[in-house]
């Protein structure tokens, strides 16, 4: 589903003239299956970011090569990335980014706003995805009404709406308390296994690694070698 090969890249950092180049991914090779969870773990510094950025299209690497369901992506241009993006990519983050004015409905609604879908599909989507995510009681209040895990569970019915077939989560319980953080991760491990979604998780916290089916550890912007483990 996604295959990363012999991808580098380097970044010029300092004042003009004076530049250093700081290589930050260097001879990244790997796939994720399609259906599997991966956890991309490392120190901070280590390159994760960087590496998901490359991935989900945000930026493209200097070299190398990365194919996302059969399609080679890093020599689109802005506007082609952003559209395989819309087609491909959900996205969960550590302090959730939600629309602040919105409900949690209309939070889950608006990427379905932003494709044209009618009205009354959209609250079909909406209301099943609630059910799913168990937020039904709480579908109108706003996010400053909603608990973090409660936030959290918005922002991933927000990032799977569009039935994506990948979802990135960057640091996904970052925010949250432990027990907070094993609702999340059980949902997750849900959402791959009832709705078949391949998720590629960043992390430096083992706990959340330990769900993936394999785990990359990244160094210095290298995979360590002989680290990808079966845990499921
Ligand atoms: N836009 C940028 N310009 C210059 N250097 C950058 C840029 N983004 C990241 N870096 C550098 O690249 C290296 C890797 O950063 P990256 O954010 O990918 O690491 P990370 O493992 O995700 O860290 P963290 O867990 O703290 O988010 C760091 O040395 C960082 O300073």
């Amino acid at each position: 589903m996604i295959q990363v090969q012999n991808v580098n890249h380097t970044f010029l950092i300092g004042k003009k003239g004076k530049e250093k180049k700081v290589p930050v991914l260097k001879g990244l090779t790997f796939e994720v299956e399609k259906g599997e969870v991966v956890a991309i773990v490392g120190k901070s510094g280590s390159g994760k970011s960087t590496l998901l950025h490359t991935i989900a299209g945000f930026m493209s690497p200097e070299q190398g090569s990365i194919i996302v369901n059969g399609q080679e992506t890093v020599h689109l241009n802005e506007t082609e990335r952003a559209k395989f993006r819309l087609n491909n990519f959900g996205f969960i983050f550590q302090n959730f980014q939600l629309m602040p004015r919105l409900t949690a409905f209309e939070n889950i609604e608006l990427p379905l706003k932003l494709k044209g879908i009618a009205a009354k599909k959209r609250k079909t989507s909406v209301q099943l995805l609630l059910k799913k995510v168990g937020l039904e009681e709480v579908a109108d209040h706003y996010p400053n009404e909603l608990s973090g895990g409660q936030q959290q569970r918005v922002s991933i019915a927000r990032a799977l709406i569009t039935n994506p077939p990948i979802l990135f989560a960057d640091e996904p319980t970052g925010s949250l308390d432990s027990e907070t953080e094993q609702d999340i991760l059980l949902l997750i491990q849900d959402l791959n296994q009832t709705m078949g979604v391949t998720f590629v998780i960043i992390t430096h916290d083992e706990e959340v690694a330990n769900i993936a089916h394999r785990k990359f550890r990244m160094h210095d912007g290298e995979l360590v070698k002989g680290d990808t483990s079966n845990v499921i």
